[in-house]
Protein backbone atom coordinates (compact mmCIF):
# COMPACT_ATOMS: atom_id res chain seq x y z
CA UNK A 1 0.00 0.00 0.00
CA UNK A 2 2.66 2.51 1.00
CA UNK A 3 4.70 1.66 -2.21
CA UNK A 4 2.46 4.06 -3.56
CA UNK A 5 3.19 6.34 -2.02
CA UNK A 6 6.87 6.23 -1.43
CA UNK A 7 8.09 5.00 -4.94
CA UNK A 8 10.23 7.51 -7.59
CA UNK A 9 7.63 8.21 -10.34
CA UNK A 10 8.78 6.82 -13.09
CA UNK A 11 7.58 9.41 -16.23
CA UNK A 12 7.93 8.88 -19.60
CA UNK A 13 8.71 11.26 -22.40
CA UNK A 14 7.58 10.49 -25.97
CA UNK A 15 8.45 13.02 -28.79
CA UNK A 16 10.92 13.07 -31.98
CA UNK A 17 12.30 16.50 -31.13
CA UNK A 18 15.49 15.41 -29.08
CA UNK A 19 15.69 19.07 -28.29
CA UNK A 20 12.44 18.83 -26.39
CA UNK A 21 13.46 15.56 -24.81
CA UNK A 22 16.68 17.06 -23.07
CA UNK A 23 14.31 20.35 -21.93
CA UNK A 24 12.21 18.33 -19.98
CA UNK A 25 14.19 15.18 -18.76
CA UNK A 26 16.53 18.31 -17.36
CA UNK A 27 13.18 19.92 -15.82
CA UNK A 28 11.48 16.29 -14.96
CA UNK A 29 14.94 14.55 -12.99
CA UNK A 30 13.99 16.64 -10.04
CA UNK A 31 10.70 14.99 -9.65
CA UNK A 32 10.74 11.25 -11.08
CA UNK A 33 12.68 8.46 -12.70
CA UNK A 34 12.60 9.60 -16.51
CA UNK A 35 12.70 7.69 -19.82
CA UNK A 36 12.20 8.94 -23.15
CA UNK A 37 11.35 7.30 -26.62
CA UNK A 38 11.90 9.00 -30.02
CA UNK A 39 8.79 7.37 -32.05
CA UNK A 40 5.56 5.89 -31.10
CA UNK A 41 6.40 1.96 -31.58
CA UNK A 42 9.38 2.55 -29.01
CA UNK A 43 6.83 4.29 -26.40
CA UNK A 44 4.91 0.93 -27.07
CA UNK A 45 7.37 -1.20 -26.42
CA UNK A 46 8.92 0.59 -23.31
CA UNK A 47 4.93 1.05 -21.91
CA UNK A 48 4.74 -2.78 -22.09
CA UNK A 49 7.91 -3.61 -20.75
CA UNK A 50 7.18 -1.39 -17.31
CA UNK A 51 3.76 0.86 -16.93
CA UNK A 52 4.98 4.89 -16.34
CA UNK A 53 3.43 6.49 -13.50
CA UNK A 54 2.55 9.59 -15.93
CA UNK A 55 3.34 9.89 -19.63
CA UNK A 56 4.29 13.15 -21.68
CA UNK A 57 3.27 12.59 -25.20
CA UNK A 58 4.08 14.71 -28.24
CA UNK A 59 1.08 15.12 -30.97
CA UNK A 60 2.69 14.70 -34.13
CA UNK A 61 4.99 11.80 -34.01
CA UNK A 62 6.93 10.55 -37.14
CA UNK A 63 5.09 6.67 -37.17
CA UNK A 64 1.54 7.28 -35.23
CA UNK A 65 -0.59 10.02 -34.54
CA UNK A 66 -0.50 10.71 -30.51
CA UNK A 67 -4.33 11.14 -30.15
CA UNK A 68 -4.21 7.69 -31.91
CA UNK A 69 -1.79 6.19 -29.12
CA UNK A 70 -3.75 7.59 -26.25
CA UNK A 71 -6.91 5.94 -27.21
CA UNK A 72 -5.25 2.84 -27.59
CA UNK A 73 -3.56 3.09 -24.26
CA UNK A 74 -7.13 4.20 -22.70
CA UNK A 75 -8.80 1.30 -24.47
CA UNK A 76 -6.47 -1.44 -22.82
CA UNK A 77 -7.38 -2.27 -19.01
CA UNK A 78 -3.39 -2.57 -18.12
CA UNK A 79 -2.54 1.19 -19.03
CA UNK A 80 -6.21 3.22 -18.90
CA UNK A 81 -5.19 4.75 -15.25
CA UNK A 82 -1.92 6.25 -16.55
CA UNK A 83 -1.94 9.84 -17.08
CA UNK A 84 -1.46 11.06 -20.16
CA UNK A 85 -0.53 14.74 -20.87
CA UNK A 86 -0.26 16.16 -24.17
CA UNK A 87 2.84 18.14 -25.49
CA UNK A 88 1.89 20.36 -28.22
CA UNK A 89 2.10 23.77 -30.20
CA UNK A 90 -1.38 22.52 -32.28
CA UNK A 91 -4.44 25.20 -30.72
CA UNK A 92 -6.20 24.21 -33.81
CA UNK A 93 -10.04 24.86 -33.91
CA UNK A 94 -11.36 22.04 -31.17
CA UNK A 95 -8.07 20.81 -29.98
CA UNK A 96 -8.89 20.49 -27.18
CA UNK A 97 -12.06 18.17 -27.25
CA UNK A 98 -9.97 16.04 -29.51
CA UNK A 99 -7.41 15.72 -26.50
CA UNK A 100 -10.23 15.11 -23.68
CA UNK A 101 -12.35 13.09 -26.01
CA UNK A 102 -9.48 10.29 -25.95
CA UNK A 103 -8.69 9.96 -22.84
CA UNK A 104 -5.75 12.69 -21.77
CA UNK A 105 -5.62 13.94 -18.28
CA UNK A 106 -4.00 17.64 -19.62
CA UNK A 107 -2.03 19.16 -22.24
CA UNK A 108 0.71 21.94 -22.14
CA UNK A 109 2.01 24.12 -25.27
CA UNK A 110 4.95 24.49 -26.60
CA UNK A 111 6.74 26.46 -26.04
CA UNK A 112 7.44 24.46 -22.66
CA UNK A 113 8.01 26.86 -19.65
CA UNK A 114 9.89 24.43 -17.15
CA UNK A 115 8.18 25.90 -14.32
CA UNK A 116 4.34 24.77 -15.94
CA UNK A 117 5.27 21.54 -16.58
CA UNK A 118 6.63 20.91 -13.49
CA UNK A 119 3.93 21.75 -11.82
CA UNK A 120 1.24 20.38 -13.68
CA UNK A 121 3.48 17.01 -14.16
CA UNK A 122 3.72 16.92 -9.66
CA UNK A 123 -0.11 17.59 -9.89
CA UNK A 124 -1.20 14.89 -12.05
CA UNK A 125 1.42 12.51 -10.06
CA UNK A 126 -0.24 13.29 -7.49
CA UNK A 127 -3.98 12.50 -8.27
CA UNK A 128 -2.77 9.17 -9.82
CA UNK A 129 -1.24 8.16 -6.37
CA UNK A 130 -4.01 9.25 -4.74
CA UNK A 131 -6.09 6.80 -6.80
CA UNK A 132 -4.09 4.19 -6.50
CA UNK A 133 -3.64 4.64 -2.61
CA UNK A 134 -7.69 4.15 -2.58
CA UNK A 135 -8.29 1.71 -4.64
CA UNK A 136 -5.37 -0.40 -2.71
CA UNK A 137 -6.93 0.20 0.44
CA UNK A 138 -10.82 -0.55 -0.96
CA UNK A 139 -9.43 -3.90 -2.25
CA UNK A 140 -7.53 -5.01 1.26
CA UNK A 141 -8.27 -6.33 4.33
CA UNK A 142 -7.65 -4.26 7.00
CA UNK A 143 -7.15 -6.56 9.81
CA UNK A 144 -4.72 -9.03 7.61
CA UNK A 145 -3.36 -7.32 4.46
CA UNK A 146 -4.55 -10.07 2.35
CA UNK A 147 -6.94 -9.05 -1.02
CA UNK A 148 -10.71 -8.45 0.59
CA UNK A 149 -13.95 -10.00 -0.35
CA UNK A 150 -14.27 -7.04 -3.25
CA UNK A 151 -10.77 -7.50 -4.94
CA UNK A 152 -11.62 -11.49 -4.93
CA UNK A 153 -14.87 -11.09 -6.25
CA UNK A 154 -13.71 -9.07 -9.06
CA UNK A 155 -10.29 -11.20 -10.10
CA UNK A 156 -12.28 -14.80 -10.14
CA UNK A 157 -14.66 -12.76 -12.60
CA UNK A 158 -11.56 -12.03 -15.02
CA UNK A 159 -9.58 -15.18 -13.90
CA UNK A 160 -12.62 -17.37 -14.98
CA UNK A 161 -13.03 -16.31 -17.88
CA UNK A 162 -9.43 -16.06 -19.20
CA UNK A 163 -9.20 -19.63 -17.94
CA UNK A 164 -11.94 -20.40 -20.90
CA UNK A 165 -11.06 -18.21 -23.14
CA UNK A 166 -6.99 -19.72 -23.25
CA UNK A 167 -8.19 -22.93 -22.05
CA UNK A 168 -6.37 -22.93 -19.08
CA UNK A 169 -6.84 -24.95 -15.76
CA UNK A 170 -7.74 -22.75 -13.00
CA UNK A 171 -7.91 -23.54 -9.56
CA UNK A 172 -10.78 -22.10 -6.49
CA UNK A 173 -10.06 -23.12 -3.11
CA UNK A 174 -11.69 -22.09 0.31
CA UNK A 175 -10.12 -22.28 3.87
CA UNK A 176 -11.52 -22.13 6.72
CA UNK A 177 -10.51 -21.72 10.24
CA UNK A 178 -11.84 -24.89 12.59
CA UNK A 179 -13.87 -24.76 15.41
CA UNK A 180 -12.99 -20.67 15.79
CA UNK A 181 -15.99 -19.48 17.69
CA UNK A 182 -13.95 -21.87 20.48
CA UNK A 183 -10.87 -19.67 20.11
CA UNK A 184 -12.80 -16.65 20.50
CA UNK A 185 -15.35 -17.79 23.03
CA UNK A 186 -12.09 -19.04 25.03
CA UNK A 187 -9.07 -16.86 24.26
CA UNK A 188 -11.06 -13.54 23.58
CA UNK A 189 -11.90 -11.72 20.23
CA UNK A 190 -8.55 -9.87 20.45
CA UNK A 191 -6.26 -12.78 20.66
CA UNK A 192 -8.91 -14.37 18.10
CA UNK A 193 -7.83 -11.52 15.71
CA UNK A 194 -4.19 -12.35 16.12
CA UNK A 195 -4.97 -15.62 15.15
CA UNK A 196 -6.70 -14.53 11.69
CA UNK A 197 -3.27 -12.37 11.51
CA UNK A 198 -1.04 -15.32 12.24
CA UNK A 199 -3.03 -17.56 9.49
CA UNK A 200 -3.39 -14.71 6.88
CA UNK A 201 0.39 -14.44 6.96
CA UNK A 202 1.11 -18.32 6.36
CA UNK A 203 -1.70 -18.13 3.29
CA UNK A 204 -0.22 -14.79 1.77
CA UNK A 205 3.49 -16.40 1.80
CA UNK A 206 2.12 -20.08 0.76
CA UNK A 207 0.60 -18.73 -2.82
CA UNK A 208 3.98 -17.44 -4.83
CA UNK A 209 3.05 -16.40 -8.57
CA UNK A 210 2.13 -13.00 -9.36
CA UNK A 211 -0.91 -14.06 -10.21
CA UNK A 212 -2.24 -15.94 -7.42
CA UNK A 213 -4.38 -14.57 -5.23
CA UNK A 214 -5.07 -14.98 -1.27
CA UNK A 215 -7.86 -13.06 0.07
CA UNK A 216 -9.66 -13.24 3.27
CA UNK A 217 -13.71 -14.16 2.00
CA UNK A 218 -15.47 -13.40 5.15
CA UNK A 219 -15.23 -14.03 8.75
CA UNK A 220 -12.90 -16.78 9.73
CA UNK A 221 -12.55 -18.15 5.85
CA UNK A 222 -10.14 -17.60 3.44
CA UNK A 223 -9.74 -18.06 -0.99
CA UNK A 224 -7.03 -18.20 -3.26
CA UNK A 225 -7.17 -18.48 -6.64
CA UNK A 226 -4.78 -19.84 -8.45
CA UNK A 227 -4.87 -19.82 -12.48
CA UNK A 228 -2.63 -21.93 -14.28
CA UNK A 229 -2.95 -24.94 -11.73
CA UNK A 230 -4.60 -28.05 -12.61
CA UNK A 231 -5.36 -30.32 -9.43
CA UNK A 232 -2.53 -32.02 -8.89
CA UNK A 233 -0.50 -28.61 -8.38
CA UNK A 234 -3.05 -26.85 -6.18
CA UNK A 235 -3.00 -30.44 -4.37
CA UNK A 236 0.44 -30.60 -3.50
CA UNK A 237 0.22 -26.71 -2.21
CA UNK A 238 -2.94 -26.97 -0.17
CA UNK A 239 -1.65 -30.09 1.63
CA UNK A 240 1.52 -28.47 2.50
CA UNK A 241 -0.51 -25.10 3.57
CA UNK A 242 -2.57 -27.38 5.89
CA UNK A 243 0.42 -29.22 7.85
CA UNK A 244 2.46 -25.24 7.65
CA UNK A 245 -0.74 -24.20 9.61
CA UNK A 246 -0.51 -27.23 12.34
CA UNK A 247 3.03 -26.89 12.40
CA UNK A 248 2.64 -23.26 13.60
CA UNK A 249 1.26 -24.73 16.69
CA UNK A 250 -0.76 -22.09 17.77
CA UNK A 251 -2.98 -23.65 20.70
CA UNK A 252 -6.42 -23.84 20.60
CA UNK A 253 -8.76 -23.56 22.89
CA UNK A 254 -9.54 -26.75 25.51
CA UNK A 255 -12.75 -28.04 24.09
CA UNK A 256 -11.20 -27.81 20.45
CA UNK A 257 -11.17 -31.11 18.45
CA UNK A 258 -7.27 -30.57 17.99
CA UNK A 259 -4.43 -29.30 20.58
CA UNK A 260 -3.67 -26.62 17.81
CA UNK A 261 -5.42 -24.25 15.04
CA UNK A 262 -6.28 -26.01 12.19
CA UNK A 263 -8.02 -25.34 8.83
CA UNK A 264 -10.25 -27.67 6.74
CA UNK A 265 -9.40 -26.83 3.03
CA UNK A 266 -12.08 -27.56 -0.71
CA UNK A 267 -11.00 -27.01 -3.73
CA UNK A 268 -12.13 -27.35 -7.32
CA UNK A 269 -10.29 -27.04 -10.73
CA UNK A 270 -11.89 -26.02 -13.98
CA UNK A 271 -10.38 -28.27 -16.32
CA UNK A 272 -9.78 -27.46 -20.21
CA UNK A 273 -11.21 -30.93 -21.23
CA UNK A 274 -14.53 -29.83 -19.84
CA UNK A 275 -15.00 -26.62 -21.12
CA UNK A 276 -17.97 -25.96 -23.88
CA UNK A 277 -18.47 -22.71 -23.76
CA UNK A 278 -16.64 -19.75 -22.59
CA UNK A 279 -19.75 -18.30 -21.34
CA UNK A 280 -19.71 -20.74 -18.60
CA UNK A 281 -20.79 -19.12 -15.04
CA UNK A 282 -17.70 -18.03 -12.44
CA UNK A 283 -20.08 -18.99 -9.54
CA UNK A 284 -20.00 -22.58 -10.47
CA UNK A 285 -16.35 -23.18 -9.27
CA UNK A 286 -17.26 -21.06 -6.14
CA UNK A 287 -19.86 -23.75 -5.30
CA UNK A 288 -18.08 -26.89 -5.91
CA UNK A 289 -15.34 -25.41 -3.70
CA UNK A 290 -17.56 -25.05 -0.98
CA UNK A 291 -19.36 -28.23 -1.51
CA UNK A 292 -15.97 -29.78 -1.46
CA UNK A 293 -14.65 -27.60 2.26
CA UNK A 294 -17.76 -28.39 3.73
CA UNK A 295 -17.41 -32.21 3.36
CA UNK A 296 -13.65 -31.53 5.31
CA UNK A 297 -15.57 -30.18 7.87
CA UNK A 298 -17.57 -33.30 7.75
CA UNK A 299 -15.07 -35.82 7.47
CA UNK A 300 -13.92 -34.46 10.70
CA UNK A 301 -11.85 -31.02 9.82
CA UNK A 302 -7.68 -30.20 9.39
CA UNK A 303 -8.08 -32.16 6.07
CA UNK A 304 -8.93 -31.28 2.07
CA UNK A 305 -11.10 -32.54 0.05
CA UNK A 306 -11.68 -31.46 -4.07
CA UNK A 307 -14.72 -31.64 -5.59
CA UNK A 308 -14.87 -31.73 -9.25
CA UNK A 309 -16.29 -29.01 -11.28
CA UNK A 310 -19.86 -29.75 -13.05
CA UNK A 311 -20.08 -27.29 -15.81
CA UNK A 312 -23.80 -26.50 -16.33
CA UNK A 313 -24.85 -25.30 -20.13
CA UNK A 314 -24.89 -21.34 -20.11
CA UNK A 315 -28.15 -20.23 -20.15
CA UNK A 316 -29.24 -18.53 -23.83
N1 LIG B 1 -11.77 -12.56 16.37
C1 LIG B 1 -12.47 -12.59 15.24
N2 LIG B 1 -13.40 -13.56 15.09
C2 LIG B 1 -14.09 -13.61 13.95
C3 LIG B 1 -13.86 -12.69 12.91
N3 LIG B 1 -14.69 -13.01 11.88
C4 LIG B 1 -15.41 -14.10 12.24
N4 LIG B 1 -15.05 -14.48 13.50
C5 LIG B 1 -15.59 -15.55 14.33
O1 LIG B 1 -15.41 -16.80 13.71
C6 LIG B 1 -16.35 -17.71 14.31
C7 LIG B 1 -16.89 -18.62 13.25
O2 LIG B 1 -17.71 -19.53 13.88
P1 LIG B 1 -18.52 -20.65 13.10
O3 LIG B 1 -19.02 -20.09 11.80
O4 LIG B 1 -19.51 -21.22 14.05
O5 LIG B 1 -17.47 -21.74 12.68
P2 LIG B 1 -16.34 -22.46 13.52
O6 LIG B 1 -16.48 -22.25 14.99
O7 LIG B 1 -15.03 -22.04 12.94
O8 LIG B 1 -16.63 -23.97 13.21
P3 LIG B 1 -16.30 -24.79 11.90
O9 LIG B 1 -16.19 -23.82 10.76
O10 LIG B 1 -17.46 -25.71 11.74
O11 LIG B 1 -15.02 -25.51 12.15
C8 LIG B 1 -17.42 -16.86 14.98
O12 LIG B 1 -17.25 -16.96 16.38
C9 LIG B 1 -17.08 -15.44 14.52
O13 LIG B 1 -17.39 -14.47 15.51
C10 LIG B 1 -12.90 -11.65 13.13
O14 LIG B 1 -12.65 -10.77 12.29
N5 LIG B 1 -12.22 -11.66 14.31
Amino acid sequence: MLSAYTKCPDILIVDDDSTVVIALKKTLEKIGRVRFALNAEQALMMINEQHPDLILLDMGLPDINGLDICARLKQNPETTDIPILFITSNIEVGFEEKVFDVGAADYILKPLNPRVVSARVKTHLAYHRAIQLLDTQAHTDSLTNLANRRAFDKQIVIEFKRALRVQDPLTVALIDIDEFKKYNDHFGHIAGDECLKSIATVLGESVKRPTDMAARYGGEEFAFILPHTGTNGARKLLYKLLTTIEQLNLTHAPDATYQAVTVSIGYSTLNPENVTSIEHDYAAIIEAADTALYESKQKGRNCLHYNPLALAAPST
